[in-house]
């Protein structure tokens, strides 16, 4: 199998597949980007030092995968200008988009192509993501075994047998980075108001964040008991816990993650 990989789109999640790529040892050489923005198009090649073009007929020719990473509102476009050449190549596709189903990305490329659609998130430049991954009908074990080694340089994988459920691994890892993000931001601002200075929020906050994640995934306890074990009984941590669950934390999660799965649906529909 050709393991040249074209990348259509070099936007914020190629560009984190690209590193994790290359940060373990895929030949720069072997990789190509299309990417309009002539700025990314720059930033790619002199980070990474792979081939960017400006348009998706110079990135795909003789790439045995291509990486669709453009957003779902382009995606058919896109496809559609592609799909002689995909016909022509008969290449393995491995769509990142959220939303949009094998079925669809098959179907604008001309029909019977294998494809992958795979949910990875932006850890993948630090090799620390996890993609979750649905092959369609006509993937076989080889086209298989290479999604899962393109998407291994960017963390751990999962597969899912049912496609239906890639829009909930969207909207839990795919999404999830930024719910971390948006809890580190508020804990910033929050200590700022209880009168810590800026960089000593910011350090605090930084470091609990990294050393709760590295609890959660090499420690034996699961997180209730990790909580548990902060909690003391009648002290400061309680009183805060209460104030989460006071206040639905729980239900604002579920509620946030449903409606992130809900729109993964409307970004198939919208753009068939
Ligand atoms: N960001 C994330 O954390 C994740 C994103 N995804 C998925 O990855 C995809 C890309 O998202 P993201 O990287 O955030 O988006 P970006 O907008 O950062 O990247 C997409 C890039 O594709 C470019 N583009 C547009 N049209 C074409 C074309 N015809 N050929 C080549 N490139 C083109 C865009 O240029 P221009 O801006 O000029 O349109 C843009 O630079 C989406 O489908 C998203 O659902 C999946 C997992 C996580
Ligand atoms: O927000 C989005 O639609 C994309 C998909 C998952 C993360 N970013």
């Amino acid at each position: 199998m050709n393991h040249d990989i074209a990348f259509i789109g070099g936007g914020n999640m190629a560009r984190s597949l690209i590193g994790g790529l290359v940060a373990r040892g895929h030949a720069p050489a072997a990789i190509r980007v299309a990417e309009p923005v002539a700025a990314l198009r720059a930033a790619l090649q002199a980070d990474f030092g792979v081939t960017a073009c400006e348009h998706g007929a110079q990135a795909v020719a003789g790439a045995g995968t291509w990486v669709l990473a453009v957003k779902p509102q382009v995606m058919r476009a896109v496809c559609e200008e592609l799909a002689p050449l995909a016909q022509a190549q008969r290449t393995l596709v491995v769509s990142i988009a959220a939303g949009i189903t094998t079925a669809q990305i098959d179907r604008w490329l001309g029909c019977g192509l294998p494809v992958v659609r795979a949910m990875p998130n932006t850890p993948a430049l630090l090799g620390a993501g996890v993609t979750g991954l649905y092959a369609g009908p006509a993937v076989d074990a080889a086209g298989r075994d290479f999604a899962q080694a393109l998407l291994s340089a960017a963390g751990t994988t999962v597969w899912i047998d049912s496609e239906a459920q890639m829009d909930a691994v969207t909207a839990v890892s795919g999404s999830g980075p930024a719910y971390v993000f948006l809890l580190a931001e508020a804990m910033v601002d929050a200590a700022q108001r209880e009168g810590l200075p800026p960089e000593a929020a910011r350090a605090l906050v930084l470091q609990t964040v990294l050393g709760a994640a590295r609890m959660l995934t090499e420690s034996d306890a699961d997180a209730s008991e990790l909580r548990r074990r902060v909690t003391s009984p009648g002290g400061t941590t309680q009183a805060a816990i209460e104030t989460f669950e006071a206040g639905g934390l729980r239900a604002l999660v579920a509620a946030a993650i449903h409606a992130a799965r809900v729109r993964g649906a409307e970004l198939s529909a919208a753009n068939d």
